[in-house]
């Protein structure tokens, strides 16, 4: 493979993140352009009514609002309506426009948002960290909606641009193994042959060989870890072994809950380490290890302190004031006082950061202000195969590691990417950019660059029934993937409660084949959102005959004593989604239903998954991506039920037709009968 030319790289990435970020901004813009807050609201994108209940300081001097119904509308009421919005969005703050504000006055109104990210969600109130100092919320009737996130595109982008202008000899030598200008030093055999001190007594062979290979490599090392296979728990051993060296650490993924995994799993070991990102996002278990935690409570926490509590007394004196002059006076005297704070605070985190042997963030999260000029020996990145590469290379810029460690399964889905089906990269001719695009992933660039010279793959699971376990490892793992002893036979029927032996709760795979063109699939238009306007309220699939055969066997199951939530359906189809929700949700409460997507990184006891395509054309769309089955069929422990048409599933590609054949060779077939479907319906 030909060395990597890294300004057209970058140059290249650069080009993809734009059209990316163009992507979402059009997407969002609009869907706020053209939908009533109302129907914003309704698709989860927006939550209205809302009063400023306090207001407050943060890290870093940000001033924090918190949002709560406005009694003035909502009375008693003081539940937030079911909404959509997660920490760590963006969102703006502006005026509720009344529902028959013209088109103009709506524009104006929003000109005058005020934009900051979601930092706490509650049943009750939202906060939100607000991006400028000095501003001032209307005192009338509020809402908030989410907009574009252009927060980690900025960051990319500074990356990529760094690199397009870096001149050659300021290349180190990890950089141009990752680019294969130099080629990755092999490991030796006998670095593998030593035998080391391990300090978890419970690793399995291939991941104690993975270990062992990671720290020997010079450069890179990829562990490639399958569904279950303890990739985490093999990077605590790894990090552990670091230590033991005198190393320091950088531990980052593509999201909160991948490093905060991490975390929790580090504390009971007593590791040095510090966890950067803001504390309304992280797990409660891992508040202890928090940067912002950690500045309240140390020595240095003090002088900080003070100043704190002074600016939020400001604060709430702003709000009491009605007089414009003494606001403004006030916003000064704030002003001052955060200039302050940063100081003394910078200094109070710069020797918290200094003395942690580790440090966690997330890969964008890597690149803040708290890392400029801290050192780090290694980079590990956990569930690699879901990141951007562009993000990947936040962390390795900023550290100065002079080595990389990627953990993840390039067999499952890569990180969801919104320009490569959106409209507008369509209707223009794209962009010269070779076979680079943004969904290959550093991981699968490192393989295609060097192949297994780089990798390590466990191979004994921890999740799946042996009968669920064998099409995935022999279609995908080259049949290396185990299912280890302690749950390779477990079914249903064994689970800790009483759960009463049915066909069902002593079978491991059934398939509901639905073939025979009776149970169609439909094409929704969705909601009120003109057709192809926007994927979120657009066009999808969905097969009603279909979700009552999965509600009559989730019915099964439940008769049998299974809990409902140890039971999870997953559908490739937003519509889908919706049409089994209305027949299951409150039917059987605390089932978990998903798409197959959001479903990655997940398990259950129980899986049934809704395939949803059935049509003479043979059409198959989004299930001809084999990542995206693999990840449907090993999310089970102990029982997977397919409900599928194996004619339209089986013709849609040779995985597909693989899976099909497997399915009614090994599973536990079922054919329904329309009339008995119909009549329960
Ligand atoms: N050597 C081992 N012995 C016993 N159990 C193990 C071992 N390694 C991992 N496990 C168990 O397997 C399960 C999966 O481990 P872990 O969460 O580390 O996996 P993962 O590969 O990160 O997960 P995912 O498949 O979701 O990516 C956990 O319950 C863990 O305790």
């Amino acid at each position: 493979m030909a060395p990597i030319d890294v300004p057209s790289f970058a140059d290249k990435q650069l080009r993809l993140l734009a059209a990316e970020l163009n992507a979402e901004l059009e997407e969002t813009a609009l869907l706020t352009a053209t939908h009533a807050p109302s129907t914003l609201a309704r698709a989860g994108l927006a939550v209205l009514n809302l009063a400023v209940s306090a207001q407050r300081t943060g890290l870093g001097g940000k001033s924090l609002v918190e949002l709560s119904l406005d009694p003035a509308i909502a009375g008693t009421e003081t539940q937030l309506p079911e909404h959509g919005l997660r920490v760590g969005d963006i969102v703006g703050v502006s005026e509720q426009p009344k529902g028959a504000e013209k088109k103009k006055e709506r524009q104006d109104m929003e000109k005058k948002q005020i934009q900051g990210v979601v930092v706490k969600v509650l049943r009750e109130i939202i906060v939100v960290a607000l991006d400028k100092d000095e501003v001032d919320i209307p005192g009338g009737k509020l809402w908030l909606v989410k907009l574009a996130n252009d927060v980690t595109y900025k960051r990319m982008n500074q990356v990529m641009t760094k690199l397009l202008k870096m001149p050659e000899s300021e290349h180190s030598t990890l950089m141009r193994v990752l680019f294969g200008q130099s080629l990755a030093v092999s490991v030796q055999p006998r670095d593998l042959a030593k035998d080391l001190e391990w300090l978890d007594p419970s690793l399995n062979d291939s991941q104690k060989e993975a270990i062992k290979f990671a720290l020997a490599s010079p450069e890179v090392a990829l562990i490639h870890g399958p569904p279950g296979t303890g990739k985490t728990h093999t990077l605590i051993e790894l990090i552990r072994q670091c230590l033991k060296q005198d190393l320091r650490l950088l531990v980052c993924g593509p999201s909160n809950i991948s490093v905060d995994n991490i975390v929790e799993r580090l504390s009971p070991h007593k590791v040095p380490m510090v966890r950067l990102g803001h504390p309304a996002r992280l797990l409660p278990g891992v508040l202890n290890h928090s940067l912002d935690i950690l500045t309240r409570t140390s020595d240095a926490a003090a002088l900080v302190k003070d100043i704190r509590n002074e600016m939020d007394a400001k604060q709430a004196s702003i709000r009491k004031t009605r007089n414009g002059r003494e606001r403004k006076a006030i916003y000064g005297e704030i002003k001052e006082l955060r200039k302050d704070y940063r100081q003394r605070e910078a200094s109070c985190v710069d020797s918290l950061v200094r003395e942690s042997k580790v440090v966690l963030a997330t890969l964008h999260g890597s690149g803040g202000f708290y890392l400029k000029n801290q050192k780090f020996d290694i980079v590990v990145v956990d569930e690699a195969s879901q990141a951007l590469e562009a993000q990947c290379w936040v962390p390795l810029l900023t550290s100065g590691a002079s080595k990389l460690i990627l953990a993840g399964d390039h067999l499952q889905l890569p990180p969801t990417i919104k320009s490569s089906n959106s409209k507008s990269n369509k209707s223009k001719p794209k962009a010269d950019l070779g076979d680079v695009s943004l969904e290959t992933t550093l991981f699968d660039r490192m393989l295609d660059l060097y192949g297994d010279d780089v990798k390590r793959m466990l191979t004994i699971q921890y999740r799946m029934h042996e009968k669920i376990n064998a099409f995935p490892s022999a279609a995908l793992y080259e049949s290396k993937l185990k299912a280890a002893e302690g749950v390779k036979a477990r079914l249903l029927k064994d689970l800790p409660y009483d759960v009463e032996e049915t066909e069902d709760t002593t079978e491991p795979v059934v398939f509901w084949d639905t073939q025979g063109g009776e149970f169609y699939e439909k094409t929704d238009d969705g909601d009120d959102a003109p057709k192809s306007k926007s994927s979120l309220l657009g066009e999808s699939k969905s097969n009603e005959l279909e979700a009552a055969i999965v509600k009559k066997h989730v019915q099964s199951l439940v008769d049998a004593g299974v809990k409902a939530e140890d039971i999870a359906v997953v559908t490739p189809y937003n519509g889908q989604l919706a049409v089994l929700s209305q027949l299951l949700k409150e039917k059987f409460v605390g089932i978990e239903l998903g798409s197959i997507d959001g479903f990655q990184g997940r398990e259950k006891e129980a899986v049934v998954v809704s395939l949803v395509r059935s049509n003479a054309e043979h059409e198959v769309g989004f299930l001809a991506e084999k990542r995206r089955l693999n990840v449907a069929m090993t999310r089970p422990k102990r029982h997977l039920c397919v409900v599928g048409d194996s004619e339209t599933v089986g013709r849609g590609s040779k995985f597909l037709k693989s899976w099909m054949e497997f399915l009614e060779e090994n599973a536990d077939l079922r054919y329904p009968d329309l009339d008995d479907v119909l009549r329960e319906e």
